[in-house]
């Protein structure tokens, strides 16, 4: 199969234009709700300003109907005025029969010249009778339409004419006429008032007006008479048209429908003056009127365009962000699905589970919303009916609040994970479960595995790791595990807790005795003998081998492990009964314990441990079935073994050994038969060393090897050297430790240093102590057999001391018996040691070999050991171990005795 680039696949966006179509509803709407919010917005701006028009609009109205009312008013009374005037004039004129002057009625004050721009009376022809202002001139207004109205028509009413220049004043005026009557009531002439045009207007001054008003006063006949627009000079009546109606001559408003020279709509109301035959109106401008509203409008748009823009972009990012969460909700909705799918016929149970707040969004349950079948069968149920469930429903108590803790961590986290160990009292059928869980979105995605049978083979595995498959009781590994844990609860709680090593002492033994079934059953029983005298708190641990250790944790006082340790070595005391085929065998061993405590020996695992080592080994190393505490004396002892162990390979490398010589003699003649090599250390500052003090240390070091081979191939050296000089040499006999054996290399260096001196086989014995014989027969039987095999004798040296069997002897052809100086030692002081003598002599003598006492110190136990048929002797009283020079002469005598 081959795998297609990335760019092979074409860009499918398919899936994205299907959400869309499918959440449409989404899409549109937030841009649909702002578009119907700001269609709400401007329609209420709209609206609101319409209604602050209309009440602009209404208030102008009424504004211009009382201003038309109090102008009519205004005008009524002003031609009131002027027609009282008149009348005045008339009457006064008509009773003087036409010789009223005017200089006359103004002298009388009568007549207020200065209001007007001028007073006139004019006879049958038009011409001036009498003025106000002087005539230069003579004229005639017989032509005037006002005239020629008075002249033939007999009404009395007042006329007011459109202004006009005045032909007496030469000014614009406006000219108000009253017919004069001959007492016969024919006509006698026309009385003229010229009043500037203004005169109708002054009400025009007022600011009510507004900027662009209108002022008209107009005739009945549809002629204006005089007309003013606020703010301009002009002639009122060039500037204005309009045709007079029927409903004008009326109070009555007509709005937005006239334009006047300004081209402006004015708000207009018509009033009719009362008694006279003309009407006012009055025009306020549309524009000043709404020049509020206009600011408004501006103000409102502006708002509103804002408001719009802001929903718009709410809006938007409303949408944005509700198919965002459309898209990740699908999402998630997709991945719990296959996951769900993927998980159906799998092990897994799945589970999402939404959380359930209280008030105070503190979550208090949560709800099972989708499951796979897996998941619900935990729990018994059918995924259909477990869905919906809460936990609640399931758990109570201490262990609901446990679980919901769980959960509450993974919704704070995003992750919780664990394996999870089953309480009994749970619904859920299984040991052990593994538990994952993931917050997603809102809620939690669990995933349960039965882990029950995993768990099962780690805790055997882990109990197989930590066990000691001999004794079941814990081990090395178990201890180095346990122990820092343990020693930490000894800090937290300030206890002390004390550490003992125990190391059974000649368990080797029974091993190699016995076979190591009988060893493997013996350790069983000390395991359980350790466990009967413990406390159920403490801890014991097989280590390895022979060696245990105990944890003793809590204690108190160093008295209470004493008093533990006391007890274990008096049990591991009692005799070990081992069955040996039909029989049974009781066997003694005992232990050594090393005590360390805590905090005292140490504070750390490994220095506690060392130090309970350490007291083990001097335990070990002084009387064996005791207990020691650690001291730091001991680890002084430790560093100066250390210190003789350095010397000794620096006495290797240096070869500052010596071999002293002791004869040994034969009992009745004193004649030599052997003599026996001991090694000496001539040490470069502590002088010579005897071998007690080096020769252990040596064998637990393993140095021993090394040092056997020297001492065995300087005694070939020294017979060579013997012979090359012409004595008469015997065979010497060699010191070997059972440790050698341990390398199974002592033949081979025995044959080597022999063939290296050219030294016959049977002039080299060795000697092997009957305890280390006994000890270690499993592992020295062969390369014993074939160390005699070669010619070489083997002496079992301080017979007495190492419990041999006769038996075993007799299997290993053994050629000569060394009885213990001790035994020697007692020759003399009663009857026992005679009777020791005598048996071990004729048991010898039985098995074939010959019987050697060592520690001949004096005659009298010479002559008890030729009395006892004693073979040979070896002892101070014969010879005391000397230099290989001293040797010689001593080898040419012919009775040694002194
Ligand atoms: N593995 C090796 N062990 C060796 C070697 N050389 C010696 N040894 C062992 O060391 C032990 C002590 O030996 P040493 O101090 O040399 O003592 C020997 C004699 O000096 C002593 N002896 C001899 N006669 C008398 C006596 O009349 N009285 C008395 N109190 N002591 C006496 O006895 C020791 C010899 O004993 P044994 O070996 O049992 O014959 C000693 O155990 C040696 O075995 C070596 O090279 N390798």
């Amino acid at each position: 199969m081959h795998a297609k680039n990335q760019g092979d696949y074409p860009r499918d966006s398919s899936p994205k234009i299907s959400f869309i179509q499918r959440h449409l509803r989404l899409v549109i709407l937030w841009p649909l709700s702002a578009l119907l919010l700001i269609a709400l917005l401007w329609g209420v701006v709209y609206s609101k300003l319409e209604n602050d028009k209309k009440i602009l609009q209404e208030n102008a109205a009424k504004q211009a109907v009382s201003i038309s009312k109090a102008y009519a008013q205004y005008l009524t009374r002003s031609i009131e005025q002027l027609d009282q005037l008149a009348q005045q004039i008339k009457y006064g004129w008509e009773q003087s029969k036409g010789y009223l002057g005017f200089e006359e009625m103004i002298g009388k004050g009568l007549l207020n010249v200065p209001q007007f721009s001028s007073v006139a009376i004019y006879d049958v022809d038009g011409r001036p009778l009498t003025t106000s202002v002087p005539v230069t001139q003579m004229f005639t207004v017989s032509d005037r339409e006002y005239f020629k109205f008075h002249a033939h028509n007999m009404s009395t009413e007042l006329r007011i004419s459109t202004p006009t220049i005045g032909r007496l004043s030469k000014e614009r005026i406006v000219q108000v006429t009253r017919r004069l009557e001959n007492e016969d009531g024919t006509f006698a002439g026309v009385l003229v008032l010229g009043l500037a045009p203004e005169f109708f207007t002054l009400f025009a001054d007022d600011p009510i007006l507004g900027h662009d008003g209108v002022l008209a006063f107009i005739g009945n006949d549809g002629v204006e008479r005089v007309a003013q627009m606020r703010g301009r000079k002009n002639d009122a009546l060039s500037l204005v048209s309009f045709p007079l109606r029927p409903e004008h001559s009326a109070s009555n408003i007509v709005s937005n429908t006239r334009q006047y020279a300004d081209t402006d709509t004015h708000f207009i109301a018509t009033q009719k003056l009362k008694g006279y035959p003309f009407f006012v109106m009055v025009g306020l401008s549309k524009e000043d009127i709404l020049l509020p509203y206009e600011n408004n409008l501006a103000l409102y748009r502006k708002i509103a365009l804002f408001g719009s823009a802001l929903l718009l972009l709410f809006a938007t990012a409303a949408m944005w962000m509700s198919v965002r969460l459309a898209w990740r909700k699908q999402q998630a909705d997709a991945i719990r699905e296959t996951y769900r799918i993927a998980t159906e016929g799998g092990n897994e149970g799945f589970y999402i589970l939404l959380p359930m707040r209280d008030r105070n969004e503190f979550i208090t349950d949560f709800q099972v919303v989708d499951c796979n079948e897996k998941g619900a069968s935990f729990y018994n149920m059918s995924k259909d009916k477990f869905t919906g469930v809460k936990v609640s429903d399931f758990y109570s108590g201490e262990y609901f609040d446990k679980v919901m803790q769980a959960y509450r961590i993974a919704m704070e986290t995003g992750f919780f994970e664990d394996d999870y160990q089953v309480p009994a009292d749970s619904p859920i059928d299984a040991e052990w479960l593994k538990r994952k869980f993931v917050r997603s979105d809102n809620g939690l995605a669990i995933t349960l595995r039965d882990i029950s049978e995993p768990k099962r083979h780690e805790r055997e595995m882990s109990r197989l790791a930590t066990e000691d498959g001999l004794t079941a009781l814990p081990n090395r590994h178990w201890f180095m595990s346990y122990l820092p844990k343990a020693l930490e609860n000894a800090k937290a709680n300030a206890t002390m807790l004390a550490i003992l090593f125990i190391d059974l002492d000649d368990f080797k033994n029974v091993n190699d005795t016995l076979g190591h079934s009988a060893g493997d059953q013996l350790l069983c029983t000390v395991a359980k003998r350790l466990r009967s005298v413990l406390r159920p708190s403490d801890k014991v641990i097989r280590i390895g081998g022979d060696e245990f250790t105990v944890i003793l944790e809590a204690i108190h006082s160093e008295e209470e492990a004493a008093h533990i340790a006391h007890a274990i070595n008096q049990v591991l005391r009692e005799p070990f009964e081992i069955p040996r085929d039909t029989t049974s065998q009781k066997n003694r061993i005992g232990c050594s314990i090393g005590i360390s405590i805590f905090p005292r020996d140490g504070q750390d695992v490994e220095t506690l441990i060392k130090n309970a080592d350490i007291a083990m080994y001097a335990a070990k190393t002084g009387s064996k079935g005791q207990f020691r505490f650690y001291d730091h004396t001991l680890y002084e002892d430790i560093k100066m073994r250390l210190n003789t162990e350095q010397e000794l390979q620096q006495a290797i490398k240096e070869d500052q050994f010596l071999i002293y010589y002791q004869p040994r003699v034969q009992t009745q003649t004193g004649k030599l038969l052997g003599i026996e090599a001991l090694i000496r250390w001539q040490h470069p500052t502590r002088g010579l060393v005897l071998p007690n003090d080096f020769i252990s240390l040596a064998e637990e070091s393993g140095l021993i090897n090394p040092i056997g081979e020297l001492v065995v191939d300087k005694v070939c050296a020294q017979l060579a050297s013997w012979r090359k000089q012409g004595v008469e040499v015997v065979p010497v006999s060699v010191n070997v430790s059972p440790h050698q054996f341990n390398e199974g290399k002592v033949k081979k260096s025995i044959a080597a240093s022999l063939a290296k001196h050219g030294i016959p086989a049977s002039l080299l014995e060795i000697e092997l102590t009957e305890s280390a014989m006994m000890r270690n027969i499993g592992d020295i039987f062969d390369e014993l057999t074939a160390i005699n095999e070669m010619g070489i004798k083997v002496h079992v040296d301080d017979f007495g001391t190492g419990y041999s069997s006769l038996s075993l002897l007799q299997r290993l052809d053994m050629d000569i018996l060394k009885i213990d100086q001790a035994f020697t030692s007692q020759l003399g002081r009663g009857k026992d040691g005679e009777i020791f003598f005598t048996a071990i002599v004729s048991m010898a003598k039985a098995l074939g070999m010959r019987v050697v006492a060592e520690g001949v110190e004096t005659l009298e136990q010479l002559h008890i050991l030729q009395t006892l048929s004693c073979d040979e002797v070896q002892g101070y009283y014969v010879a005391w171990p000397l230099p290989a020079d001293n040797i010689a002469d001593i080898i040419r005598k012919q009775n040694l005795f002194p």
